[in-house]
């Protein structure tokens, strides 16, 4: 229900987050005030900057800054925690790796999930089983060949689901153990500081959606913790880490043929926000009409925006807008993308308080969250 809008609202949420551990919240003017600016936005636009979010600058800045520094790596290194099936499609893609609308997309990235553990969420969590791999590991192929296919007598006793269980402990027992032995030799350097600095903004970013979401709630004139428990009480994750070559990249041969850093899409989830350079207008997001309007980047706000399943849970009143980069400067953009999503396994249909306010009818269908992220993941990829 996207409008004709020619501009992306900011939105100071302090107020918000002031009163979010307070149970009377959606009683206090201040939070109201937020709470009407959001359901304008997300109704409008589906996108908005927020403000007053509290996280440090310092923080935002490093994250990208360390961004910056993996992508520098050569790509043999970067490619030592290359994504693929057998790691639960976490890690390194490379430029034209992902794919959208049929089109390779002109970026490179670091995709991270929540930790999903063997037989978590059955069959259904199965392709995203793996933790994530912050380390460039040196020993890591052979940590791969413990879960690739051997030979039949050894077929016969490792079971490929074995294997794969096998893999996964070494790897967590790697990563337990690389956490234990700072500047030892066989550690990489390179970003020394990239898992650390991720957890604690991930901390952060997680805790910052849901007090959004509790706003969210309150503008859909439901409780502010209608999105706990089986919704959204034990939510999924998923961070993106980008880059996006520059126009003039030469060493980028396909650049020739498609300059569009990631094609017109929506999000799955509930929330993203998304952490952009702040020196290059790269995003683009759609209004009614179909013109594209320039997210332009903000110091110090994120560029928040309604998911999928926030559409089907407020019945349509909230846009999953479509959105794009294009990043025609002559500079190589970053930026790192944080998704809060519902409860991997969580069945989601329009709300009754969002069916009411939208003429008693529910338009759209049900939708298992974790079903929408895998078919949207295993389409992704040319592998
Ligand atoms: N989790 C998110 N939003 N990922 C967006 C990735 C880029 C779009 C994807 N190829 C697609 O076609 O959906
Ligand atoms: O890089 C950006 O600004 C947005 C990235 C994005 O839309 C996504 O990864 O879903
Ligand atoms: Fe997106």
């Amino acid at each position: 229900m996207a409008s004709n809008f020619k501009t992306i609202p900011i939105i100071d949420i302090s107020p918000l987050l002031k009163k979010s551990d307070d149970p009377t919240m959606s009683e206090d003017k201040g939070v109201l005030e937020v709470c009407n600016l959001l359901d304008r936005a997300c109704k409008e636009a589906g996108f908005f900057y927020v403000k007053g979010h509290g996280i440090p600058d310092s923080l935002i800045n490093a994250v990208k800054d360390v961004t910056r520094d993996f992508f520098d790596l050569p790509y043999d290194e970067k490619n030592k925690i290359k994504l693929s099936a057998v790691t639960g499609y976490r890690g390194y893609q490379r430029i034209g790796e992902n794919i959208t609308l049929g089109v390779p997309d002109m970026h490179e990235a670091i995709d991270c999930y929540r930790e999903v553990t063997p037989g978590m969420y059955g069959a259904l969590g199965k392709s995203l089983e793996g933790s994530n791999m912050w380390y460039l590991f040196w020993f890591r192929p052979a940590a791969l060949m413990v879960a690739k296919p051997r030979p039949c007598w050894v077929r016969t006793l490792l079971i490929y689901q074995k294997e794969m269980y096998i893999y996964l402990l070494f790897h967590r027992a790697m990563n337990l153990y690389m956490d234990k032995c700072d500047n030892v030799d066989f550690r990489p350097s390179n970003p020394s500081n990239f898992k650390p600095l991720m957890e604690e903004y991930l901390g952060l970013l997680k805790d910052l959606s849901r007090r959004i979401m509790q706003g969210i709630s309150i503008a859909l004139s439901g409780s502010p913790n209608m999105f706990e428990g089986e919704r959204a009480g034990d939510p999924f994750w998923v961070m993106r880490i980008i880059g996006y070559p520059a126009l003039s990249d030469s060493t980028n041969a396909m650049k020739l043929d498609n300059d569009i850093g990631c094609g017109a899409h929506t999000d799955y989830g509930l929330l993203t926000l998304v952490n952009q350079d702040d020196d290059i207008t790269a995003l683009q997001v759609r209004n009614r009409s179909g013109e594209w309007i320039s997210a332009v980047p903000i110091p110090g706000t994120f560029v928040c925006n309604i998911g999928d399943m926030l559409k089907i849970l407020s019945n349509g009143l909230y846009e999953s807008t479509l959105h794009r980069v294009i990043n025609s400067s002559p500079k190589y953009r970053v930026s790192v993308a944080f998704f809060l999503e519902p409860n991997f396994d969580a069945a989601i249909e329009p709300l009754e308080c969002c069916v009411q306010h939208t003429g008693g009818v529910a338009k759209l269908g049900r939708a298992v969250y974790g079903e929408h992220l895998v078919r949207k993941v295993l389409t992704n990829f040319v592998m």
